[in-house]
């Protein structure tokens, strides 16, 4: 299957560092690409040039065959790229529904004139937001949840939350960046599920992530990074006993559960 994503010779730097250099790697539909690495590796910044955050300083990034270098947020979501953020975006005052409703205008920017004016097509449309919004709450295990305020959920439950907005824009390919961080190993299974599922459904995931026994077991592919660089690349098993990531990581507790992870 062609790649959905690709991203081609990617590189910026920040005053003399280069953060990230000439980082090339593929996505495929319903494929799990992780981006590992130690701290400061450049992983967030790799992250942040693919959904527009950053401007590239070098290299493309190609979606769906259309070069859409340094293309806004808004428009990477109308071509099918969603994201959710290491600091959870979740409105804490607002229901859950309502968290999850708010995931449909995000592809849109500022309110729409029918909106305004209150008309017929504005008030189907917050319906049709509001029957997907429960359906994803479903999906992710919050339905009974709906009605309770957002900043009294449990940690794990916001992230699967974040992922429901993510969802609301019916993504081709979505962006995790530490979907698990802060979890417990119950709700890090849970998370794992959701992604799995997701993934099955067609969507690609590309995430990055610091629970390495995480990675190992959802990950189909994994890139890994140092120093701006990208080291290795390939699946769990041959990613783990590579020794430059091994060497990489010495002296980490993520460094010492990548290799063993396959074992
Ligand atoms: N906006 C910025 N301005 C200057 N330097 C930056 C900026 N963002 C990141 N850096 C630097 O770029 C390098 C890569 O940082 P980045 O946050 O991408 O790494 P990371 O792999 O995501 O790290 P972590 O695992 O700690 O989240 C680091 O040296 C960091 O200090």
């Amino acid at each position: 299957m062609t790649a959905l994503l690709s991203v081609e010779g990617l590189g910026i730097s920040f005053g003399g560092l280069k953060a990230v250099n000439d980082v090339s790697f593929t996505v495929r539909p319903g494929e799990i690409v992780s981006v590992i690495g130690p701290n400061g590796a450049g992983k967030t910044t790799l992250f942040n040039m693919i959904s527009g955050v950053y401007q590239p300083g070098s290299g493309r990034v190609v979606l769906g065959g259309e070069n859409v270098t340094g293309m806004a947020p808004h428009l990477l979501a109308r071509r099918g790229m969603s994201r959710t953020f290491q600091n959870l975006q979740i409105f804490q005052s607002m229901t859950v529904l309502e968290n999850a409703i708010s995931g449909y205008h995000l592809k849109e920017r500022g309110p729409v004139l029918a909106d305004l004016f209150g008309l017929p097509s504005s008030r189907r449309r917050a319906a049709e937001a509001q029957a997907g919004a429960r359906e994803l709450l479903a999906r992710v295990g919050l339905d009974r949840a709906a009605e309770r305020e957002a900043g009294n959920l449990s940690y794990g439950a916001l992230k699967r939350l974040e992922i429901a907005r993510a969802l609301a824009l019916s993504p081709k390919i979505l962006l995790l960046d530490e979907p698990a961080a802060g979890c417990n190993a119950v709700e890090t299974e849970e998370i794992d599920h959701l992604i799995a599922e997701v993934a099955k459904s067609g969507v690609a995931i590309l995430l990055v992530e610091h629970d390495m026994k995480m990675v190992m077991r959802i990950s189909n592919h994994i890139v890994v990074l140092d120093h701006g660089e990208k080291i290795a690349e390939g699946d769990p098993a041959t990613v783990s006993r590579n020794p430059a990531v091994i060497a990489a990581y010495l002296g980490t507790d993520a460094g010492t559960e990548a290799a063993h992870a396959d074992g």
